[in-house]
């Protein structure tokens, strides 16, 4: 099976400061990643590079065995960047921003289909939006604006979602539904690789968490232990290994200095079937 993302060495430098330092990860289809870390840490530098839209200075990626400028198969990606950003006064609508999700499966040929309406009605409707599909979405608030991202990456019905801080400034309410969402898209096999500082309601679908501490993979397996008992051991992930590089870890997240500071809480903890 040809894993989603290969990323071997992964190396980014901008303005001359290293910001992704020698990442090695792999990604197989199905598989519910979480990337963690204190801010600046390097997360959506990463998600990016998976994604080829920020180019590494060493080391390779690869989306489906292809490196992503050699990747055609775009429809089967669907990206949530961190941030809308919409031209200059470019008065587009809800439906208009979320109906560009379907555009990397239309042909030139082929005019928007019943197929087309009714995927992009269903994305509204999975973010709570389904009747504000004709605002300008600079009329939203900014996580109603992140919820059109999602619903862009919904219609298209890709296989993979990466999705930056997907919960950034959305309500619980909406990211309970969120969650929903991405259960039943688990649930169908889909693969999701998401940046999050609060797990929140998303916590029991995450099948492994990276965490990058200065642009470095300081853990990469088990998610938290107070995860673990939600999705129970037999979803976790059985390569799981801190690297040696790793201390103890600062970021915003509770729960994780175990995990990240010594090799043996996860492992002992999942031995002594706690897990
Ligand atoms: N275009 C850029 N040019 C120069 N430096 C950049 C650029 N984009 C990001 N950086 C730097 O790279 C580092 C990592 O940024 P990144 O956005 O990947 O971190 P992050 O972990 O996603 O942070 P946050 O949690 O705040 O979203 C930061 O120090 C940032 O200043």
């Amino acid at each position: 099976m040809t894993a989603a993302f290969t990323m071997t060495g992964g190396e980014v430098t901008l303005d001359g400061r290293p910001i992704l330092r020698g990442v090695d990860l792999s990604v197989e289809d199905g598989e519910f990643v979480v990337v963690l870390g204190a801010n600046g840490s390097g997360k959506s530098t990463l998600v990016r590079a998976l994604l080829g839209l920020v180019p590494l200075s060493g080391g390779s990626v690869l989306l489906y065995g292809r490196p992503p400028a050699r990747f055609r198969d775009w429809r089967r990606v669907g990206y949530v960047p961190q941030r809308l950003s919409v031209g200059g006064g470019v008065p587009a609508t809800v439906r208009e921003v979320v109906s560009s999700g379907r555009i990397a499966r239309q042909s030139r040929f082929r005019r928007t289909s019943a197929a087309d309406r009714q995927a992009v009605a269903d994305a509204l409707d999975a973010v709570g939006l389904a009747d504000r599909g004709a605002d300008p979405v600079n009329a939203l608030s900014g996580g109603q604006q992140q919820r059109v991202l999602i619903a862009r990456a919904l219609a298209g019905e890709p296989d993979v979602f990466v999705m930056d801080e997907p919960t950034a400034g959305v309500d619980a309410d909406s990211q309970r539904l969120l969650a929903g969402t991405l259960a039943e898209l688990r649930e169908r096999g889909k693969t999701v690789i998401l940046v999050a500082h609060e797990l929140g309601p998303l916590e029991p679908l995450i099948t492994r968490a990276i965490v990058l501490r200065d642009g470095r993979v300081a853990h990469d397996g088990a998610p938290p232990v107070s995860t673990m008992a939600g999705v129970g051991a037999g979803a976790a992930p059985g390569h799981e290994h801190v690297h040696p590089h790793a201390h103890a870890h600062t970021g915003p997240l509770s729960g994780w200095p175990d995990v990240i500071g010594s090799r043996s809480s996860v492992g002992e903890a999942r031995a002594a079937g706690e897990a």
